[in-house]
């Protein structure tokens, strides 16, 4: 049911206007303001999903009630009502964020469609909006122990500069999480973090796809093709497992990270590129650079900040309210009513001795609610945790 508010001062007009639009969908549910202070203080105080508003009113017009409007709901639509005098001035509330306008006396047609129009765009934005809300859920980052405070505060420092940051731990700690918000935090949050796993990515191919290739540089090259640093343009390269790549292509990211440029795989040509390049290992680098497996020159590059994210094992205290999380989000993706947990048997898990990989504890959870009692008991993680 689309709730609509009419902000227009001559009665006449008004009482048409809803008609029209009653005729047209009994559902609609519409509020009336015959001024813009009126009008202001509905808006504060509802949520409407379409507002009609007359350029030219007393008290306070047209235009201040769109300004003051799109302050604070940017997203709401606002179609200008305009008289014969005004129409300069609705095509300025274009400009000024409106939606659209209709001219007085209103067009029958021209007026449903332009409200069916603005209102399925306010619709697709609140989904939008949820959508955004739903990716941004799936990153959650839980944990109030110490550790986890001080990398959530860590992040908050680094993400608006273009620092680059080596994110250390174990498998599983949640490296790719402490990427992800330090890209969402970030000035380059509206272009593309792209994700490049350098252990999977066998080593003779790795080159072609982190700088491209042009046709015919290589037998299976049948098409030219960016790579991933082209496609991070503007926004965060994350190379996770940088640690697995080979010398030859950690050369070659060297020059990239000095110059800000790359060339194509068979290609002499440079492309500029503007890349936050964000790395993650589960390697001690140190060491590896001992064993000259590392270049050391592009471990400085790389690590100006250092996250270490401790496993789950040195911060036990986070492991309730992990848990709890993946009950909800599991329930959640699986359709079913979450379940509960006896408070021993939260004890056992977080006495548990965890390989400190949180995914670990994830399939634990996931086991149990698919196993487990509706209440799950000390008895359920005993029988269902499977100790490695
Ligand atoms: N603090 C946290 N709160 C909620 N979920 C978490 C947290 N840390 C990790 N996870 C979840 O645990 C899983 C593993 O995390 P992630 O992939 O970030 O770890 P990783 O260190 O990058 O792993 P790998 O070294 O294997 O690439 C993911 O499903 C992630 O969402």
């Amino acid at each position: 049911m689309s709730k609509l508010l009419i902000v227009e001062d001559e009665e006449a007009i008004r009482r048409v206007l809803v008609k029209i639009l009653k005729e047209d969908d009994s559902k609609y549910q519409i509020e009336v303001a015959s001024n813009g202070v009126e009008a202001i203080e509905l808006i504060k105080n509802q949520d409407f999903d379409l507002i009609l508003c007359d350029i030219k009113m007393p008290k306070m017009d047209g235009i201040e009630v769109l300004e003051k409007t799109k302050a604070e709901h940017p997203e709401l639509p606002i179609v200008m009502i305009s008289g014969h005098g005004d129409l300069e001035t609705a095509v300025e509330t274009m400009r000024k964020g409106a939606f659209d306008y209709i001219s007085k006396p209103p067009d029958l047609n021209r007026l449903l469609q332009t409200v069916k129009i603005a209102l399925d765009h306010n619709k697709l934005a609140t989904e939008n909006k949820s959508l955004k809300r739903k990716v941004s859920k799936k990153y959650e980052m839980i944990g109030e122990s110490d550790a986890m405070k001080g990398i959530k505060s860590m992040i908050d420092k680094v993400a608006p500069t273009d620092a680059r940051v080596l994110i250390t731990g174990e498998n599983g700690t949640g490296k790719e999480l402490v990427a992800h918000w330090i890209h969402q935090k970030s000035e380059r949050s509206k272009s593309p973090m792209v994700e490049v796993n350098c252990a999977a990515i066998p080593s003779e191919l790795i080159e072609s796809e982190l700088f491209g290739h042009l046709k015919g540089a290589f037998t299976s090259a049948n098409k030219s093709r960016a790579g991933k640093f082209e496609a991070a343009n503007g926004g965060t390269l994350f190379l996770d497992e940088v640690g697995d790549m080979s010398l030859s292509a950690q050369a070659k990211v060297l020059r990239a990270l000095q110059e800000n440029k790359i060339q194509r795989v068979g290609s002499d040509k440079d492309i500029k590129v503007d890349v936050r390049v964000i790395a993650a290992t589960n390697k001690d680098l140190k060491q590896e650079i001992k064993e000259k497996k590392f270049r050391e020159d592009l471990y400085h590059r790389l690590a100006v900040i250092m996250i270490p994210v401790p496993s789950l094992n040195e911060r036990p205290e986070d492991i309730p309210s992990l848990v709890a999380h993946f009950l909800k989000t599991i329930a959640n993706e699986q359709g079913v009513t979450p379940k509960t947990i006896e408070s021993k048997a939260l004890e056992v898990l977080k006495e548990y001795q965890w390989t400190g990989n949180i995914r670990e504890l994830r399939n634990v959870i996931e086991r149990l609610i698919i196993l487990g009692g509706d209440t799950i008991t000390v008895k359920d993680v005993e029988q269902f945790s499977q100790k490695s």
